[in-house]
Protein backbone atom coordinates (compact mmCIF):
# COMPACT_ATOMS: atom_id res chain seq x y z
CA UNK A 1 0.00 0.00 0.00
CA UNK A 2 1.51 3.88 -0.63
CA UNK A 3 1.63 6.12 1.84
CA UNK A 4 -0.54 8.06 0.73
CA UNK A 5 -3.40 5.53 0.56
CA UNK A 6 -2.68 4.86 4.16
CA UNK A 7 -3.74 8.74 5.15
CA UNK A 8 -7.21 9.03 3.37
CA UNK A 9 -9.95 7.10 3.67
CA UNK A 10 -12.20 7.47 0.71
CA UNK A 11 -14.35 3.43 1.35
CA UNK A 12 -17.75 5.26 2.69
CA UNK A 13 -19.55 2.36 3.13
CA UNK A 14 -23.24 3.00 2.44
CA UNK A 15 -24.18 -0.37 1.54
CA UNK A 16 -24.70 -2.39 5.26
CA UNK A 17 -27.85 -1.27 6.97
CA UNK A 18 -26.07 -0.73 9.90
CA UNK A 19 -24.68 2.39 10.58
CA UNK A 20 -23.09 1.43 14.08
CA UNK A 21 -22.38 -1.84 15.73
CA UNK A 22 -21.16 -2.87 18.85
CA UNK A 23 -20.28 -6.38 19.50
CA UNK A 24 -19.74 -7.45 22.75
CA UNK A 25 -18.51 -4.68 24.20
CA UNK A 26 -16.29 -5.02 27.96
CA UNK A 27 -14.76 -1.83 28.74
CA UNK A 28 -12.53 -2.03 32.35
CA UNK A 29 -11.02 0.67 34.12
CA UNK A 30 -8.02 0.12 36.67
CA UNK A 31 -7.55 -3.39 38.15
CA UNK A 32 -7.49 -5.38 41.02
CA UNK A 33 -9.72 -4.36 43.74
CA UNK A 34 -10.03 -1.26 42.02
CA UNK A 35 -10.98 -2.49 38.46
CA UNK A 36 -14.61 -1.24 37.41
CA UNK A 37 -16.62 -2.43 34.40
CA UNK A 38 -18.16 -0.12 32.50
CA UNK A 39 -19.04 -1.84 29.74
CA UNK A 40 -20.13 -5.44 31.04
CA UNK A 41 -20.86 -7.07 27.12
CA UNK A 42 -22.71 -4.50 25.30
CA UNK A 43 -24.42 -5.67 21.78
CA UNK A 44 -26.60 -3.10 19.83
CA UNK A 45 -26.71 -2.35 16.06
CA UNK A 46 -27.51 1.34 15.37
CA UNK A 47 -29.15 1.59 12.32
CA UNK A 48 -28.39 3.56 8.92
CA UNK A 49 -31.23 6.70 8.72
CA UNK A 50 -32.16 6.17 12.50
CA UNK A 51 -31.93 8.09 15.87
CA UNK A 52 -31.15 6.36 19.21
CA UNK A 53 -30.87 7.79 22.57
CA UNK A 54 -29.20 6.14 24.95
CA UNK A 55 -30.29 6.79 28.76
CA UNK A 56 -29.70 5.08 32.00
CA UNK A 57 -28.72 5.99 35.54
CA UNK A 58 -25.37 8.34 36.41
CA UNK A 59 -22.24 5.60 35.92
CA UNK A 60 -24.37 3.37 33.86
CA UNK A 61 -21.47 3.15 30.89
CA UNK A 62 -23.38 5.41 28.57
CA UNK A 63 -20.37 7.77 27.89
CA UNK A 64 -18.14 5.06 27.76
CA UNK A 65 -20.23 3.41 25.59
CA UNK A 66 -20.70 6.39 23.05
CA UNK A 67 -16.58 6.97 23.26
CA UNK A 68 -15.92 3.45 21.81
CA UNK A 69 -18.36 3.67 19.64
CA UNK A 70 -16.92 6.81 18.04
CA UNK A 71 -13.45 5.57 17.96
CA UNK A 72 -12.05 7.45 20.71
CA UNK A 73 -11.29 5.30 22.89
CA UNK A 74 -10.91 1.06 22.67
CA UNK A 75 -12.47 -1.29 24.41
CA UNK A 76 -11.01 -4.20 26.33
CA UNK A 77 -12.77 -6.49 24.28
CA UNK A 78 -15.21 -6.88 21.74
CA UNK A 79 -15.73 -4.72 18.63
CA UNK A 80 -17.29 -1.95 17.06
CA UNK A 81 -18.00 -1.40 13.57
CA UNK A 82 -18.78 1.86 12.30
CA UNK A 83 -20.42 1.07 8.65
CA UNK A 84 -18.39 -2.35 7.29
CA UNK A 85 -15.33 -0.67 8.80
CA UNK A 86 -14.23 -2.85 11.78
CA UNK A 87 -12.05 -0.15 13.91
CA UNK A 88 -10.15 -2.55 15.91
CA UNK A 89 -6.72 -2.86 14.56
CA UNK A 90 -6.68 0.61 12.49
CA UNK A 91 -3.85 2.31 11.83
CA UNK A 92 -3.72 6.01 14.15
CA UNK A 93 -3.84 7.53 10.14
CA UNK A 94 -6.72 5.31 9.48
CA UNK A 95 -8.66 6.26 12.87
CA UNK A 96 -8.11 9.78 12.26
CA UNK A 97 -9.40 9.91 9.11
CA UNK A 98 -12.49 7.97 10.01
CA UNK A 99 -13.02 10.53 12.60
CA UNK A 100 -12.50 13.31 10.14
CA UNK A 101 -14.78 12.23 6.79
CA UNK A 102 -17.43 9.53 8.59
CA UNK A 103 -18.03 10.45 12.20
CA UNK A 104 -19.73 13.71 13.36
CA UNK A 105 -18.96 14.97 17.70
CA UNK A 106 -20.92 16.79 19.68
CA UNK A 107 -19.94 16.56 23.39
CA UNK A 108 -20.64 18.91 26.40
CA UNK A 109 -17.22 20.43 26.58
CA UNK A 110 -17.21 21.94 23.30
CA UNK A 111 -13.36 21.68 21.76
CA UNK A 112 -14.21 25.04 20.05
CA UNK A 113 -10.64 26.40 19.22
CA UNK A 114 -10.79 29.33 20.80
CA UNK A 115 -8.68 32.22 18.63
CA UNK A 116 -11.27 30.91 15.62
CA UNK A 117 -14.00 32.68 14.56
CA UNK A 118 -17.49 30.67 15.23
CA UNK A 119 -17.91 30.07 11.25
CA UNK A 120 -14.14 28.85 10.97
CA UNK A 121 -14.66 26.36 13.89
CA UNK A 122 -17.33 25.18 12.54
CA UNK A 123 -16.02 24.91 9.00
CA UNK A 124 -12.20 23.70 10.66
CA UNK A 125 -12.76 19.59 10.15
CA UNK A 126 -13.97 20.30 6.19
CA UNK A 127 -11.35 22.66 5.75
CA UNK A 128 -8.76 20.02 7.43
CA UNK A 129 -10.00 17.30 4.96
CA UNK A 130 -9.94 19.61 1.84
CA UNK A 131 -13.52 19.49 1.40
CA UNK A 132 -15.94 22.38 0.70
CA UNK A 133 -19.30 22.29 2.23
CA UNK A 134 -22.41 22.01 0.90
CA UNK A 135 -23.64 25.98 0.98
CA UNK A 136 -27.23 25.27 1.05
CA UNK A 137 -27.42 22.98 4.04
CA UNK A 138 -24.75 24.90 5.80
CA UNK A 139 -27.26 27.84 5.30
CA UNK A 140 -30.03 25.77 7.00
CA UNK A 141 -27.88 24.81 9.56
CA UNK A 142 -26.53 28.06 10.31
CA UNK A 143 -29.96 29.38 10.32
CA UNK A 144 -31.77 27.03 12.50
CA UNK A 145 -29.24 27.15 14.82
CA UNK A 146 -29.64 30.93 14.93
CA UNK A 147 -25.64 31.51 14.69
CA UNK A 148 -25.91 33.74 11.71
CA UNK A 149 -24.93 36.87 13.63
CA UNK A 150 -22.87 35.49 15.64
CA UNK A 151 -20.41 33.87 12.75
CA UNK A 152 -17.56 36.10 13.15
CA UNK A 153 -17.18 35.79 16.98
CA UNK A 154 -14.89 34.05 18.83
CA UNK A 155 -15.67 31.35 21.01
CA UNK A 156 -15.11 33.38 24.45
CA UNK A 157 -17.40 36.22 23.43
CA UNK A 158 -20.38 33.31 23.13
CA UNK A 159 -22.65 32.00 25.96
CA UNK A 160 -22.14 28.64 26.68
CA UNK A 161 -25.31 27.73 24.55
CA UNK A 162 -24.33 29.82 21.70
CA UNK A 163 -20.59 27.64 21.95
CA UNK A 164 -22.64 23.81 21.51
CA UNK A 165 -24.66 25.37 19.51
CA UNK A 166 -21.47 25.76 17.05
CA UNK A 167 -20.22 22.45 17.85
CA UNK A 168 -23.76 21.25 16.47
CA UNK A 169 -23.21 22.79 13.70
CA UNK A 170 -19.52 21.86 13.19
CA UNK A 171 -20.38 18.09 13.29
CA UNK A 172 -23.62 18.80 11.16
CA UNK A 173 -21.58 20.85 8.48
CA UNK A 174 -19.50 17.84 6.73
CA UNK A 175 -22.65 15.68 6.76
CA UNK A 176 -21.10 12.68 7.83
CA UNK A 177 -22.75 9.15 7.82
CA UNK A 178 -23.17 9.53 12.01
CA UNK A 179 -23.36 12.08 14.65
CA UNK A 180 -22.42 10.78 18.42
CA UNK A 181 -23.66 13.57 21.01
CA UNK A 182 -22.42 12.91 23.78
CA UNK A 183 -25.59 15.13 26.14
CA UNK A 184 -26.04 17.85 22.98
CA UNK A 185 -28.23 19.75 24.80
CA UNK A 186 -26.79 19.30 28.03
CA UNK A 187 -26.08 22.72 28.92
CA UNK A 188 -28.81 24.49 26.91
CA UNK A 189 -32.21 26.25 28.10
CA UNK A 190 -35.27 24.91 26.31
CA UNK A 191 -35.70 26.49 23.10
CA UNK A 192 -31.55 25.97 22.40
CA UNK A 193 -32.28 22.21 23.00
CA UNK A 194 -35.35 22.32 20.62
CA UNK A 195 -33.07 23.66 17.99
CA UNK A 196 -30.42 21.44 18.68
CA UNK A 197 -32.78 18.33 18.80
CA UNK A 198 -34.62 19.78 15.45
CA UNK A 199 -31.75 19.94 13.53
CA UNK A 200 -30.23 16.52 14.39
CA UNK A 201 -33.88 15.27 13.53
CA UNK A 202 -33.54 16.95 10.08
CA UNK A 203 -30.01 15.21 9.61
CA UNK A 204 -31.58 11.91 10.12
CA UNK A 205 -35.51 12.38 7.96
CA UNK A 206 -34.06 14.81 5.26
CA UNK A 207 -30.39 13.41 4.31
CA UNK A 208 -30.24 9.94 6.05
CA UNK A 209 -27.74 10.94 8.67
CA UNK A 210 -27.35 8.35 11.76
CA UNK A 211 -27.56 9.83 14.64
CA UNK A 212 -27.07 8.45 18.49
CA UNK A 213 -26.96 10.71 21.57
CA UNK A 214 -26.79 10.00 25.22
CA UNK A 215 -29.51 12.27 27.46
CA UNK A 216 -30.73 12.26 30.41
CA UNK A 217 -33.80 14.24 29.54
CA UNK A 218 -37.04 12.52 28.60
CA UNK A 219 -37.94 15.23 26.10
CA UNK A 220 -34.32 15.12 24.17
CA UNK A 221 -35.20 11.48 24.31
CA UNK A 222 -38.67 11.68 22.78
CA UNK A 223 -36.83 12.94 19.34
CA UNK A 224 -35.61 9.92 18.41
CA UNK A 225 -36.57 6.79 16.97
CA UNK A 226 -35.58 4.57 19.48
CA UNK A 227 -34.25 4.63 23.00
CA UNK A 228 -31.98 2.20 24.61
CA UNK A 229 -31.96 2.23 28.63
CA UNK A 230 -28.52 0.61 30.02
CA UNK A 231 -27.86 0.05 33.77
CA UNK A 232 -24.69 -0.95 35.12
CA UNK A 233 -23.22 -1.93 31.78
CA UNK A 234 -25.40 -3.36 30.24
CA UNK A 235 -28.51 -3.19 27.92
CA UNK A 236 -31.59 -3.69 29.98
CA UNK A 237 -34.46 -2.52 27.71
CA UNK A 238 -35.37 -0.49 24.51
CA UNK A 239 -38.47 1.68 23.25
CA UNK A 240 -39.60 2.58 19.94
CA UNK A 241 -41.32 5.64 18.96
CA UNK A 242 -40.78 7.21 22.33
CA UNK A 243 -42.84 10.17 23.76
CA UNK A 244 -41.18 12.35 27.04
CA UNK A 245 -43.98 10.19 28.85
CA UNK A 246 -43.32 6.79 28.12
CA UNK A 247 -39.71 7.36 28.65
CA UNK A 248 -40.11 8.89 32.09
CA UNK A 249 -42.69 5.43 32.92
CA UNK A 250 -39.90 3.66 31.76
CA UNK A 251 -37.21 4.95 33.58
CA UNK A 252 -39.10 4.64 36.82
CA UNK A 253 -40.06 1.20 35.98
CA UNK A 254 -36.27 0.22 35.54
CA UNK A 255 -35.24 2.36 38.66
CA UNK A 256 -37.48 0.21 40.95
CA UNK A 257 -35.86 -3.15 39.63
N1 LIG B 1 -11.28 7.06 33.03
C1 LIG B 1 -11.92 6.33 33.95
N2 LIG B 1 -11.26 5.71 34.94
C2 LIG B 1 -11.90 4.95 35.85
N3 LIG B 1 -13.23 4.74 35.86
C3 LIG B 1 -13.94 5.34 34.90
C4 LIG B 1 -13.34 6.17 33.89
N4 LIG B 1 -14.31 6.64 33.07
C5 LIG B 1 -15.47 6.13 33.54
N5 LIG B 1 -15.25 5.35 34.63
C6 LIG B 1 -16.27 4.61 35.41
O1 LIG B 1 -17.00 3.79 34.49
C7 LIG B 1 -18.38 3.79 34.85
C8 LIG B 1 -19.21 4.26 33.65
O2 LIG B 1 -18.92 5.65 33.41
P1 LIG B 1 -19.64 6.49 32.27
O3 LIG B 1 -19.04 7.86 32.28
O4 LIG B 1 -19.60 5.73 31.00
O5 LIG B 1 -21.15 6.53 32.82
P2 LIG B 1 -22.37 7.42 32.34
O6 LIG B 1 -23.54 6.51 32.27
O7 LIG B 1 -22.01 8.18 31.11
O8 LIG B 1 -22.53 8.40 33.59
P3 LIG B 1 -23.11 9.91 33.68
O9 LIG B 1 -24.57 9.81 33.34
O10 LIG B 1 -22.90 10.24 35.14
O11 LIG B 1 -22.32 10.76 32.75
C9 LIG B 1 -18.53 4.65 36.07
O12 LIG B 1 -18.52 3.82 37.21
C10 LIG B 1 -17.29 5.52 36.05
O13 LIG B 1 -16.90 5.92 37.33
Amino acid sequence: MSSEAVDTFDTRDTRSATAARAIDLVKTYGSGDTTVRALAGVSADFARGEFTAIMGPSGSGKSTLMHCLAGLDSASSGSVLIGDTELTGLSDKLMTALRRDRIGFVFQAFNLVPTLTALENITLPLDIAGRKPNAEWLDTVLTRLGLKDRLTHRPGELSGGQQQRVACARALAGQPEIIFGDEPTGNLDSRSSGEVLSILRAAVDEFGQTVVIVTHDPRAAAYADRVVFLADGQIVDELRSPTADSVLDRMKSLEKV
